[in-house]
């Protein structure tokens, strides 16, 4: 998984701070040396790492922690703080609402995986009751509207672009004008890729965004982009109002700090992140659960939702009023560990140096 070094190497630059006898200056600065390396070998911006290295120092002052402080988890508390502060930029973005039409933009560079993640969220809301709607306003590259009506048909999904016209600014806002009129809620306007250096390019998503007024413009982002990133999602933010990010292929085997860089050069929450190539592989993203699972501390929201997900909220106060009964049949047995069973491997949210 994406991010999985870097945390494995912060859990060991802790663990190997805890083993000292004595937690001094020189044992923390030892492991926030180590923690300083591994975000710069993944790619994080230095600023970024340097501004965490120095938070952490302030907060954590070792002459000002009288004898019986527990001062690892103090520690451990600091770093997890300052990993969270770097993804979450204490804002939440524009919330689209069932029923009241949206109009949503996304943006990015080439291939980051916009087409796709557009399907992704249009699929994450019609299951949920949604009545999206998808608009390809990438005229750039030959095969994009093929590509989103191919993944629209599959979802079911109504979808507006053209073969002919060349001006994305044209279908965007016929797009939009007619999901408008068929009461879409949730109307998505997929446009080329795109980076810093094409000014012609950068005007037009500028032009589009002009057009179609979005509600909300999502910067789609790969994981595996490296330290270009701060610069790219800084000049995408500074042409148009990016309120949000998604980070696609969190399944593979890239470094990824340079995602977390982007995520800070725009200020913008992540909402979901793509974990795949089908449509369902998309989650919605939260930023404690996500570094606590890096950090290996374990997911105890995760793991909630999850039994959430497999014992129904509808099925769980039958079950306690039988068990308070003291009713506890093979039946009922037979049906938990079904139950567990769907979880799936539970080690994802299991702690490890908690
Ligand atoms: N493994 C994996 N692959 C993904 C994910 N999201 C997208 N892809 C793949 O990434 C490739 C590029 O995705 P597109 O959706 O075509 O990217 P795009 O940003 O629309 O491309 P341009 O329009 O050229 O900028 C495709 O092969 C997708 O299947 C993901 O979360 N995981």
């Amino acid at each position: 998984m994406v991010l999985a070094q870097l945390g494995g190497s912060i859990s060991r630059a802790i663990q190997q701070m805890s083993n000292a006898t004595i937690i001094d200056e020189k044992a923390l600065n030892d492991c926030l040396n180590e923690i300083t390396r591994a975000l710069l070998q993944s790619d994080v911006q230095f600023k970024l790492v340097r501004d965490m290295q120095t938070n952490i120092k302030k907060i954590v002052n070792l002459d000002d922690l009288a004898a019986g402080h527990n001062k690892r988890r103090i520690i451990q508390q600091a770093i997890f703080n300052e990993l969270c502060k770097i993804l979450d930029p204490g804002k939440s973005s524009f919330t689209p609402k069932k029923g009241k039409t949206s109009v949503v933009m996304f943006v990015g560079l080439q291939g980051s995986g916009k087409t796709t993640t557009c399907t992704k969220y249009a699929y994450y809301h019609q299951k949920k009751g949604w009545k999206p709607a998808l608009v390809c306003a990438d005229t750039f590259r030959a095969g994009a509207f093929d590509q989103l009506k191919q993944n629209a048909t599959k979802a079911k999904i109504p979808f507006y672009g053209s073969y002919t016209e060349s001006d994305p600014v044209k279908i965007a806002e016929e797009g939009v004008e007619t999901f408008k009129k068929e009461n879409c809620d949730l109307i998505i306007v997929d446009t080329s890729g795109r980076h810093k250096q094409e000014a012609a390019l950068f005007e037009e998503m500028r032009q589009v965004s002009e057009a179609t007024k979005p509600d909300l413009i999502i910067f789609v982002m790969d994981s595996s982009i490296g330290q270009a990133a701060f610069d790219q999602a800084q000049a995408f933010k500074q042409m148009v109002a990016v309120g949000a990010v998604i980070i696609t292929k969190m399944d593979g085997h890239a470094k990824g700090g340079g995602a977390l860089s982007a995520v800070a050069a725009t200020k913008s929450p992540v909402i979901f992140i793509g974990t795949g190539e089908h449509m369902d592989e998309f989650e919605v993203f939260d930023v404690k659960p996500f570094v606590s699972r890096l950090l290996g501390m374990g997911d105890w929201s995760g793991f909630m939702d999850k039994i959430h997900e497999v014992v129904p909220m509808d099925q769980q106060p039958e079950l306690l009023q039988k068990l308070s009964e003291g009713n506890f049949t093979l039946r009922i047995m037979y049906e938990q560990f079904q139950n567990l069973l769907k979880m799936g491997p539970i080690g994802i949210f299991n702690a490890s140096w908690v």
